[in-house]
């Protein structure tokens, strides 16, 4: 059932130079064709190749229709390669050399968890891409289309799907250069092969779909994403960002835990958008048992349940640089995703999250440790130039603006408005450089720097902390550059108190 190689780290690839990959360039590259050809072990088919290897696109063989077009399933002779062959609907079409040099650019993305391009043909007006077949079908069918014969998914393979699927995430996001926004990650693109070890589809096609390419056409709802999934920035006005992706995947992970789908219109009004039913549960820890799919049969820790909504919570924050980086994502799900004796996950190192605000979420739902809080004394709550504001907060996941109290991770009452300390958060620790004095020193310590305090005044200090920190979350006002999450476990005693900077490299966005 099982298949960890899918589901193990990726190998860190060497950051692709210009030279060698632009992998998901999608302009035409300045070097030529037989450059281009070199770079990839893309094949060209001729059309009358895959005619053959579909039956001459029979209906039989038609695996479905997407917004790109027909997808068709097919065995290349002599080979016997079963592959999934997908006809490009030709309207919007990109002349040979452009659709040539954007299929060379998805043929370079190579990743386990990532649906393998194999080929492509561009014959007269005919567009085809030619991919692996996978055989499993697709997260939509597992999840909401069960078969009778089939047993319902389990816990830890769910969890294990979210995490591969994180992966090929992540390696789209920070493994390439420059990064690829998927644009449409939703439960039907994630297929499953047989050990249910999940391959994300239809990546990096929207340049070759219809509205692009010469003959612009009006958007469609390609282009728009699809409601349900697509950020919020996104569906308003358009504006894609990594950070959009993330979204997407966190709805994904909703359905995961839940069960139900993205949009379901069989459903009474309140519970048809999942993220909108699922958004005042996610301040009730209380509650996420209820939210868990019910054909789980309670067949889960705690620990991990609440982890879970915690990671999807913050996925699905509606501003966008509050969510979480992919990659601190994938590193909390390698956790939840691994199945132990007794079936409670491991705790998740803090140190292993590029941000801290995975960190924090986790610490919160994870009653078997104390959490390593970024706690702001409000008297020194003033940013270097004393404005309250910092450029990095904008390129952070800890994001000074103010956020919808509907859409935050409600885990915590923290408030991130600090005058940023002087740590560094690198890929694979924090290290501290110098700090900020401020007006509390006890508050000043940073991640992983010993606290130099005796017990009795460190736990004063947490009570006045506390205290402080009800009346600030009390007093919020609407200009307050804020991040708050409510602390409904009560478990204060556990809570430490740190303060950190996270540097996390800015959002880049595709075109
Ligand atoms: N590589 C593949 N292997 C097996 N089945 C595939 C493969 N690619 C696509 N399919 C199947 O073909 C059908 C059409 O896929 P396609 O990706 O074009 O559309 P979709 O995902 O249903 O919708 P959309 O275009 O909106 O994403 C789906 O049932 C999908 O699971």
């Amino acid at each position: 059932m099982h298949c960890f190689p899918c589901f193990s780290t990726p190998k860190s690839k060497k950051s692709p130079t210009a030279n060698e990959t632009n992998a998901n360039e999608t302009r035409p590259h300045a070097h030529d064709e037989a450059e281009q050809s070199e770079e990839t072990t893309l094949k060209t088919f001729t059309f009358r190749e895959l005619a053959t290897a579909t039956k001459n696109f029979r209906q039989e063989c038609l695996l479905g229709e997407g917004g790109f077009g027909r997808v068709y399933k097919g065995t290349l002779q002599p080979t016997g390669h079963v592959v999934a062959v997908k006809q490009l609907d030709k309207h919007g079409l990109h002349g040979n050399k452009e659709f040539q040099a954007e299929v060379f650019s998805l043929g370079r993305l190579d990743h386990p968890n990532l649906v393998k391009l194999v080929g492509y043909c561009a014959d007269g007006d005919q567009r085809l891409l030619v991919y692996d077949y996978v055989t499993g079908g697709s997260l939509q069918d597992h999840l909401h289309e069960p078969k009778s014969d089939r047993e319902p998914m389990d816990w830890t393979t769910r969890m294990q799907i979210a995490y591969g699927a994180a992966q090929g995430l992540d390696y789209l996001h920070d493994k390439v250069n420059p990064p690829v926004i998927y644009r449409d990650l939703k439960a039907s693109n994630v297929l499953l092969d047989d050990d249910l070890c999940p391959k994300l589809s239809d990546f990096g096609l929207h340049k070759l779909g219809p509205g692009t390419g010469d003959k612009m056409v009006s958007l469609t709802s390609r282009v728009m994403g699809t409601y349900g999934y697509s950020a919020p920035e996104y569906t308003r006005g358009g504006n894609l960002t990594l950070k959009s992706d993330v979204y997407s995947f966190g709805v994904v992970l909703l359905e995961l835990i839940t069960g139900r789908r993205a949009l379901d219109t069989t459903r009474p009004n309140d519970e048809q958008n999942l993220v909108s039913w699922a958004q005042p549960l996610f301040g009730d820890p209380k509650k996420y048992p209820e939210m868990a799919d019910p054909v789980l049969e309670n067949k889960f820790s705690e620990r991990g349940l609440n982890q879970a909504v915690a990671i999807a919570s913050m996925c699905v924050q509606e501003e966008a640089t509050t969510r979480p980086l992919i990659s601190d994502v994938m590193v909390a799900l390698s956790f939840l995703s691994m199945s132990t004796e007794d079936g409670v996950p491991t705790t998740v190192p803090t140190s292993s999250f590029r941000d801290k605000s995975m960190s924090i979420a986790l610490s919160r739902h994870d009653s078997s440790r104390s959490p390593e809080l970024v706690v702001e004394d409000e008297k020194s709550s003033t940013s270097s130039d004393g404005s309250g504001s910092n450029s990095e907060e904008d390129r952070s996941s800890l994001s000074s603006k103010p956020v919808d109290e509907k859409n935050q991770a409600q885990s915590l009452k923290i408030n991130y408005r600090y005058s940023w300390e002087e740590v560094e958060v690198s890929d694979e620790k924090l290290s501290s450089k110098s700090s900020h004095k401020s007006n509390d020193e006890s508050l000043s310590s940073c991640y992983d720097v010993d606290v130099d305090h005796d017990d009795s005044l460190r736990n004063k200090e947490k009570e006045e902390e506390q205290s402080r920190l009800e009346h600030i979350h009390s007093s919020k006002t609407d200009d307050d550059q804020s991040v708050y999450f409510d602390d409904e476990s009560g478990d204060d005693d556990e809570v430490s108190f740190h303060r950190i900077k996270s540097e996390v490299g800015s959002d880049t966005t595709e075109d």
